[in-house]
């Protein structure tokens, strides 16, 4: 009972986010149910109609009897096909705004939350089932069905029940058999015995192939991933090339395929089962009902054409609950499947947003402290960053150095809120940011990650990112970045379109592309600027150049570099040295280097004696080879 009262409240808030996306969907689908579910009656009532006139040999009237049901089935086929047109249009429209929110629901989730492994296969769930899966569309077609099963049952009994009202006036063996009282509880059985029959194989069906669809998730995510990442995401197409990966991709998807293949092999099989028995069970039940009609014309209760259409009723009131019985079952498993989207669109943001205003300051006097913080990633409880305290002072310029993997990353990450402290507190000129506006709070921040993105939109769309770009402010940005000369030299200037996605695009360089994220930072003109390799894929040249004329555009900010080229940490005033997750030194080059056993000396004699050796190869220890 209490799976029957959820799976109806499950109904009813689809229905009511259905009729929120669109209000003529419902009473659309209402009436062609009706009207599908007429048209049959149209030709069992004109039939019988007909043939009790030519039995009577009254052709004019069986002429006319003909077309008025030919007239009446051409309106409903007119009509029919105006409905179904447009209930395909509303439930493609439907399943799009529907795309788009679960687009802008992920957008719009905060940094952690849409990182978290367990949202990410929620959105990709729900993505499926609403793009790939049928989505909405076919969840209102089974609902139609559904619908048009239930007018046909009710039409059909109306039938019944006149039939059951027929009394034979000349006596025969099966008098009690075709009086109103027993002809009642002949056709109460076989209902009942039909309905019986439809609940029980629906809810077996139906368990199974949950059961299955859960089963295949799994598989199909794999699947997933080798068919929409492998085989067409160009990102990893120059490995797979190079390295010869093509069989062993290969024989993987083969793998997970044959898995998919034997779960369908599975379902398969087990419906034909069910479906031969549920048919074998049904036709049992059938024949008995037919029976009964033919009774009552042997006693000459009803005519030649009356029997017709009881017979014709009967069918109908046998689909009409077979109809019923599948889309129920097919609603169940498609309300699973759309349970995703609902349970994604619905999802909540962990991260509290804050509600105080941040101080606006042209003279940036921001100040950030980090106070004892320490972090782990959610899933996982390794500290990454371990009691980290250090003072920002303002307008100061930073290098953060350490080993990979020694949490550098992960501090700034902190400091621009995408994720929240494990412990500890980090505080905004004394207050703690968590009690900060977040949107506010981030446009704090102007920084170029090392997985930097830029988008198929055009240049001043991606440094600006908007539309209304002060184009006078993206050529300053483009000349501080140098890449003011190349952009002139393309076909639209800055106006040109990057990559393909989106039309005719242009490719750039690695370096390129650095520079364009750069030219981005500087555009938000904010009072933090942070570099996270900033330089990684520039050539010596740009790299000087980027160095001279940042240093001059972020004079008056606070500027935070990651780098890996130990050189451009004596631009610095201030060096955060860290490992393994630990703040573990902090101060100007030249007194850092004083620590000879310190981990920034052995960074800097590390790189400084590359260099020393004066193009010397390096030379790798044997297991490295
Ligand atoms: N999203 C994540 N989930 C779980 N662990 C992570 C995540 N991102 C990073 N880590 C782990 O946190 C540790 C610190 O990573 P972080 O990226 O901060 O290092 P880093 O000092 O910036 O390294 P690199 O110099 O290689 O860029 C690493 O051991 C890494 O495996």
């Amino acid at each position: 009972m209490k799976r029957v009262y959820k799976t109806l409240k499950e109904m009813f808030d689809l229905l009511k986010l259905i009729h929120s996306l669109d209000r003529s969907m419902i009473p659309l689908y209402i009436i062609t149910s009706f009207s599908q579910a007429v048209e049959p009656f149209i030709t069992i009532i004109g039939n019988a109609m007909i043939i009790d006139s030519l039995l009577l040999h009254d052709w004019k009237q069986a002429m006319m009897q003909a077309g008025v049901m030919i007239t009446g089935l051409f309106i409903f086929g007119i009509l029919h096909s105006y409905l179904m047109k447009k209930k395909e249009c509303a439930s493609m429209a439907i399943n799009r705004k529907c795309n788009g929110k679960i687009c802008l629901k992920a957008i719009s989730l905060d940094y952690a939350t849409f990182e978290d492994k367990k949202n990410l296969e929620e959105f990709e769930a729900a993505d499926y089932n609403v793009s790939r899966n049928g989505g909405f569309g076919m969840y209102l077609l089974e609902l139609s069905n559904m619908l048009t099963g239930c007018f046909s049952f009710m039409f059909a009994i109306g039938f019944l029940v006149n039939l059951c009202l027929m009394e034979s006036q000349r006596g025969t063996p099966f008098d009690f058999l075709t009086s109103t009282k027993g002809s009642l509880i002949i056709v109460t059985v076989i209902m009942v015995l039909l309905i019986f029959l439809y609940m029980r194989f629906s809810k077996y069906v139906n368990q199974n192939n949950l059961k299955l669809y859960y089963e295949m998730v799994d598989v199909n995510q794999k699947l997933g991933y080798f068919s929409n990442r492998l085989c067409s995401d160009e990102k990893v197409a120059k490995e797979i090339r190079l390295y010869h990966m093509k069989d062993m991709i290969y024989t993987e998807w083969k793998k997970f395929t044959m898995e998919a293949h034997q779960f369908l092999s599975k379902q398969w099989s087990f419906e034909r089962l069910s479906l031969m028995t549920s048919s074998f069970l049904n036709d049992a039940v059938l024949l008995l009902a037919y029976l009964f009609v033919v009774i009552k014309a042997y006693a000459g209760a009803i005519t030649i054409g009356s029997f017709t259409q009881y017979v014709g009723s009967i069918q109908q009131l046998n689909d009409g609950l077979r109809k019923m019985a599948e889309a129920v079952n097919q609603l169940i498993v498609k309300q699973s499947y759309l349970s995703f989207y609902i349970d994604f669109i619905n999802k909540e943001n962990q991260m509290d947003t804050g509600t105080l205003p941040v101080e606006k300051r042209n003279d940036n006097e921001f100040e950030i402290e980090f106070h004892d913080v320490s972090y782990h990633y959610p899933g996982s409880d390794m500290y990454v960053l371990k009691h980290v305290s250090v003072k920002l002072d303002m307008k100061n310029h930073f290098a953060v150095v350490g080993r990979n993997g020694a949490g550098k990353t992960t501090f700034i990450k902190l400091l621009c809120r995408m994720y929240d402290v494990s412990e500890g507190m980090i505080t905004l000129n004394g207050i703690d940011i968590r009690k900060y506006d977040y949107e506010e709070y981030l446009n704090l921040f102007a920084a170029v990650f090392q997985d930097f993105a830029l988008f198929s939109f055009p240049i001043d769309e991606n440094i600006a990112c908007s539309r209304d770009a002060d184009e006078k402010r993206v050529w300053n940005v483009l000349d501080c970045a140098g890449m003011k000369e190349r952009v002139e030299k393309l076909r639209d200037g800055i106006h040109t379109l990057l990559f393909h996605q989106m039309g005719d695009g242009v490719d750039i360089s690695g370096g390129e592309a650095q520079k364009l994220a750069i030219a981005r930072a500087l555009y938000k003109d904010a009072p933090f600027v942070i570099l996270d390799e900033p330089t990684a894929a520039l050539d010596p040249i740009s790299e000087y150049e980027i160095y001279s004329h940042f240093h001059e555009m972020v004079k008056n900010k606070t500027s935070i570099y990651i780098s890996h080229r130990m050189s451009s940490c004596r631009f610095c005033d201030d060096i955060l040295v860290f490992d393994q997750g630990e703040l573990v030194q902090r101060g100007n080059h030249e007194a850092l280097l004083k620590d000879t056993n310190g981990v920034y000396a052995t960074l800097w004699n590390a790189q400084a004696q590359y260099y020393n050796d004066h193009g010397s190869e390096e030379v790798l220890p044997d297991s490295c080879i």
